[in-house]
């Protein structure tokens, strides 16, 4: 692995080796590289900028906004946008979708959650940016709609996300793999630093809230009893891991295996997790690792949208653990 190749070149190559991903596609994923190194030059600085904090406002998930939410939100709109190359745009924190400064050559659609991982923010532990892209399915942009954002997971071109961590790491697929950049400050590059990953069958993490225990269904709390066995045949106990930024705490199980589970609770019937611009990217990137992502019954790819913001329960990780938690969850077990 050439660690020297930058997030730019990469795209090329995958253009040279997909004709899917063409030069549109290219184009598109180095606008939202450059938004990345945006969002990251206020993220980094954070406590100094004034940017932490409640910023007053509620979003229309019913959550308290942060200063660095909305930062975020602006810097990945108004550096995308000014191209013109998305037709619309679809944001955690607006409400319906947003006709981008500039669209008119724009087939394609971005969904994003500028910043994830909220709760996270004002005490310095890792956050991230969730993005996914499809195409829209008529030639012209100014026909664009709703309907254009509203399509299945399976459908999506390319997805992603950048986790703010100790280092800042972009993470992207095409469909073809999935390939990490680590970001150099000192040149102001992302670089090569994980090509290829490809996630363990059986993970040795799970990662759920277990603060909603009372909350949980039986099925649920069963599979994390089942987890906390002791059985060395099959890898167990596992290890508890939860940051509160899926961003996070999905890296960290892409790259070491494990389960990420955020399943139906009293309080958040369908989940928490938001399926277009949470689950959906994440998925996409979960199987092209060769792991798997349900909501416990079906594919979260396969989900058909209704809604910009719905959301769903989801079980996302290595697919030996992730089968498990749906035979919990579907009283199999
Ligand atoms: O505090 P809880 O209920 O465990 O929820 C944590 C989850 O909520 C989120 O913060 C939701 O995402 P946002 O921060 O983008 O709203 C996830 O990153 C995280 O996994
Ligand atoms: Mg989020
Ligand atoms: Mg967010």
């Amino acid at each position: 692995m050439n660690k020297l190749t930058t997030i730019e070149s990469h795209f090329l190559q995958q253009q040279k080796l997909y004709p899917e991903v063409n030069h549109e596609v290219t184009d598109l994923l180095h606008d939202v590289a450059f938004a990345a190194k945006l969002v990251r030059r206020e993220v980094v600085r954070a406590g100094l900028a004034d940017i932490l904090g409640l910023a007053g406002t509620t979003n229309v998930q019913g959550e308290e906004v942060k200063k660095l939410d909305l930062f975020a939100n602006e810097k990945i709109i108004s550096a995308i946008g000014q191209h013109g190359r998305f037709a619309l745009m679809g944001s955690e924190e607006n409400d319906s979708v947003i006709v981008p400064p500039k669209n008119d050559t724009g087939n394609y659609v971005l969904l994003f959650d500028p910043l994830d991982g909220s709760s996270n923010i004002d005490v310095n532990v890792s956050v991230g940016t969730i993005f996914s892209i499809y195409r829209i399915k008529s030639d012209d942009p100014g026909k664009a709609s709703l309907d254009d954002c509203l399509q299945k997971g399976a459908e999506q071109i390319a997805a992603g996300y950048v986790i703010y961590g100790s280092s800042v790491v972009m993470v992207y697929t095409t469909g073809h793999g999935v390939h990490g950049f680590t970001y150099d400050p000192t040149i102001g590059e992302f670089l090569l630093s994980h090509e290829n990953i490809v996630t363990p069958e059986r993970g040795k993490y799970y990662s759920a809230n277990e603060g909603s225990w009372h909350e949980f269904n039986e099925g649920t709390k069963r599979f994390l009893d089942y987890l906390k066995e002791e059985d060395k045949a099959t890898g167990r106990p596992y290890s508890t891991r939860y940051i509160g930024s899926f961003v996070a705490d999905f890296h960290r199980n892409l790259l070491t295996g494990g389960v990420f589970i955020y399943p139906a609770t009293k309080k958040h019937k369908n989940g928490k997790l938001r399926l277009m611009y949470e689950a959906n990217p994440m998925a996409f990137i979960c199987e092209q690792a060769g792991g798997r992502a349900t909501d416990g019954e079906r594919r979260i790819l396969d989900i058909q949208p209704e809604e910009l913001h719905q959301r769903t329960p989801l079980y996302i990780g290595s697919k030996h653990d992730v089968l498990i938690a749906e035979e919990f969850e579907q009283g199999k077990r």
